[in-house]
């Protein structure tokens, strides 16, 4: 197969979301062999190609139709495209899934010193941020005239340094907002990674059908990471009140133990976690070797 009919996905080279979305190809049976000065990985098994790039430029990469799909923050989406559709650059993409890392805020912060009383406490301010066309809509939407300054980096140092009152910047810990002296306001816009596609129209048959292959194998990778296998033994004559416990349990399987009449094995996949206390409350009436183990990948 030529490299043109190699679905092509884009992928941070380095960074936040780089590890979670290699992990996640990987999971999906994907094999790849990534090496750090290599900018393309092509997989052993797949007819597909990985294009490792900084983040900033996935969102333009797929909708300029460079690359099939793209993996991406939301934040860093909605900026570029908000971004193109200002110079009348083509901005058409599609959303396969949201996936479950990258979870972050595009907030508001000022120094601690500031009084704020609202994002009308900037009005005639200057806002630093990464994030200009995020922030200049978000000051529309709410009658501000506010000037953004835009810094690539290091943002939440600008009030300090005298080039800015305030910031705008991702937050998820906080931890770096309350390192440099700010305080989080308001949140503006909340993020977290997505798988993005070029719009359909552009794609052939195999690649089209590839992507319908590789979608649900990420569905149930995502599922598999927050449901649980619970096993246990329970007294025959609680079951009733065993299963009412067990979370998100739907038609668990009981099993009769040989030779012990009175005792049961209950399995269930769960989709919550089962916490130490209902654990304990299991125990209280009588369940013994209770386990809770991770499933790897669900199907159907
Ligand atoms: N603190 C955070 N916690 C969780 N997710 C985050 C955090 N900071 C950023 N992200 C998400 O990860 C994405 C990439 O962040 P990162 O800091 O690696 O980007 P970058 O410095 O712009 O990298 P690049 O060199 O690729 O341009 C962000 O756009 C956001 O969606
Ligand atoms: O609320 P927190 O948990 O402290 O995270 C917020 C920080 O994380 C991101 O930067 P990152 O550490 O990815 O470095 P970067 O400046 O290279 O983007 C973001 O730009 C903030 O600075
Ligand atoms: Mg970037």
């Amino acid at each position: 197969m030529s490299d043109k009919n190699r679905l092509r996905i884009a992928v941070q080279k380095s960074g936040r979301l780089s590890d979670d979305s290699i992990a996640l190809l990987k999971a999906i049976g994907i094999k790849l062999q990534i090496r750090d000065r290599l900018l393309i990985a092509h997989s052993t098994n797949m007819p597909i190609d990985l294009l490792r790039v900084r983040d900033d430029d996935i969102p333009g990469l797929v909708m300029d139709g460079v690359v099939d799909l793209g993996f991406i923050g939301e934040n860093e989406l909605e900026e570029k495209m908000l971004e193109r559709q200002a110079s009348s650059k083509p901005s058409n993409f599609i959303t396969l899934r949201r996936l479950d890392y990258g979870g972050c805020r595009l907030s508001l912060a000022v120094p601690s010193e500031m009084d704020y009383e609202g994002v009308a406490s900037l009005q005639n301010k200057k806002v630093a941020t990464t994030y200009p066309y995020l922030l200049e809509r978000f000051f529309k939407e709410n009658g501000v005239n506010a000037k953004a300054v835009m810094l690539t980096g290091s943002v939440e140092v600008a009030p300090r340094a005298g080039v800015a009152d305030a910031i705008c910047d991702l937050v998820s810990t906080g931890a770096t907002l309350e390192a440099n002296g700010l305080v989080e306001k308001d949140v503006i816009f909340k993020s977290k990674a997505a798988l993005i596609q070029r719009a359909d129209g552009e794609l052939d048959d195999e690649k089209r059908a590839l992507i319908n292959r590789l979608v649900p194998r990420i569905d149930g990778v995502m599922q598999a990471k927050e449901s649980k296998y619970i096993m246990l033994h329970a007294p025959t004559e609680y079951i009733e009140q065993v299963k009412s416990l067990l979370p998100g349990a739907e038609n668990p399987t009981v099993l009769p133990l040989s030779g012990n009449p009175d005792t049961v094995a209950v399995h269930v996949v769960s989709s919550e976690t089962l916490f130490w206390e209902t654990m304990e409350k299991l125990k209280a009436l009588g369940c013994s070797s209770i386990l809770v183990m991770p499933i790897e990948k669900m199907m159907g």
